[in-house]
């Protein structure tokens, strides 16, 4: 199988992008494990197919690196974005994206040469059931004690389509991502496992955060645990309606609008290479 694509990265959260509209690839799951193969692939936090949508302009479909299908992807839509355009798919420079978390509408918006992407990424959904956490109804989940292996943890979980878990910390450089991330992602309260980060409140206004993927283990960035991330913050009133979330590789700018209760994510995206890959 020969199949064009490109490759982006959005605050170094990378992916592989492929056009739906002329490209094939059968078994996806099974490929974008391959196909996101640091060694033996093209190397990507995952894979992202730009389609044809019967409700919007475009759908977006998002695999991580272990083949698995994620609901949204915030880092991705930014690069998706940019894609569209630079493929001259629409002229257009806001679009509506069907997702499995709905409709999401980014906008490009260029100055001084440098073009960052807006998106609309929609409205928090806080009801554990909704998220999904099981054992606690419909309630919301903010600052819960959780004891996991004799280690107790306090957490506030948020969806964006996709399940986050977010943990507030007072020296993120002391957290072994590596050891809690994949305990916490699979632990039983969470039955679509989740994405987890951990978040250092620097002050009202800046956060710092370090993130553990769901389907993808430690990334440089994730956009929909950044918008989060900030929204439980708010929830635990430790920051303000609008932040600087700083991720290992790089800024977000989120903010979570009082008037219409839906969280802006403004970023960048950017086009490392492009090519053919070729899969046996
Ligand atoms: N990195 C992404 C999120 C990708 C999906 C996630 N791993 C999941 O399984 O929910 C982002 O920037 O939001």
């Amino acid at each position: 199988m020969q199949l064009k694509f490109s490759k982006w990265q959005g605050c170094g959260n990378d992916f592989v992008l492929v056009n739906g509209f002329t490209e094939n690839i059968s078994n996806i799951q099974e490929q974008a494990i391959k196909i996101c193969d640091r060694n033996y692939g093209i190397g990507a936090d995952g894979v992202i197919l730009i389609l044809p949508s019967s409700t919007c302009d475009f759908r977006m479909q998002i695999f991580n690196s272990d083949g698995t299908e994620a609901e949204m992807c915030g880092n991705g839509i930014r690069c998706f974005a940019r894609y569209v355009l630079e493929a001259g798919l629409s002229d257009k420079h806001s679009f509506t994206v069907e997702t499995k978390a709905g409709t999401i509408i980014p906008q490009l918006i260029t100055n001084d040469n440098e073009t960052m992407v807006c998106v609309d990424m929609g409205t928090p959904v806080l009801k554990g059931e909704q998220i999904p956490v099981t054992g606690y109804g419909n309630n919301r989940v903010i600052n819960e004690p959780l004891t996991v292996e004799d280690h107790r943890f306090n957490i506030t979980c948020v969806s964006m389509g996709n399940p986050h878990c977010v943990i507030f910390v007072d020296d993120i450089k002391k957290i072994d991502i590596n050891k809690w991330g994949p305990i916490l992602e699979k632990y039983k309260i969470f039955p679509n496992k989740t994405n987890v980060e951990f978040i250092q409140v620097i002050n009202r206004t800046h956060l710092r955060m370090r993130v553990w993927e769901r389907g993808a283990a430690i990334t440089l960035a994730c956009g929909t645990g950044a918008c989060a991330s900030l929204v439980a913050a708010i929830l635990n009133n430790l920051c303000d309606r609008k932040a600087r979330l700083e991720l290992d590789g790089g800024n977000l700018s989120i903010a979570w609008n009082e008037n219409d209760n839906k969280v802006y994510m403004t970023g960048p995206a950017k086009k490392v290479f492009e090519g053919i890959y070729d899969s046996e």
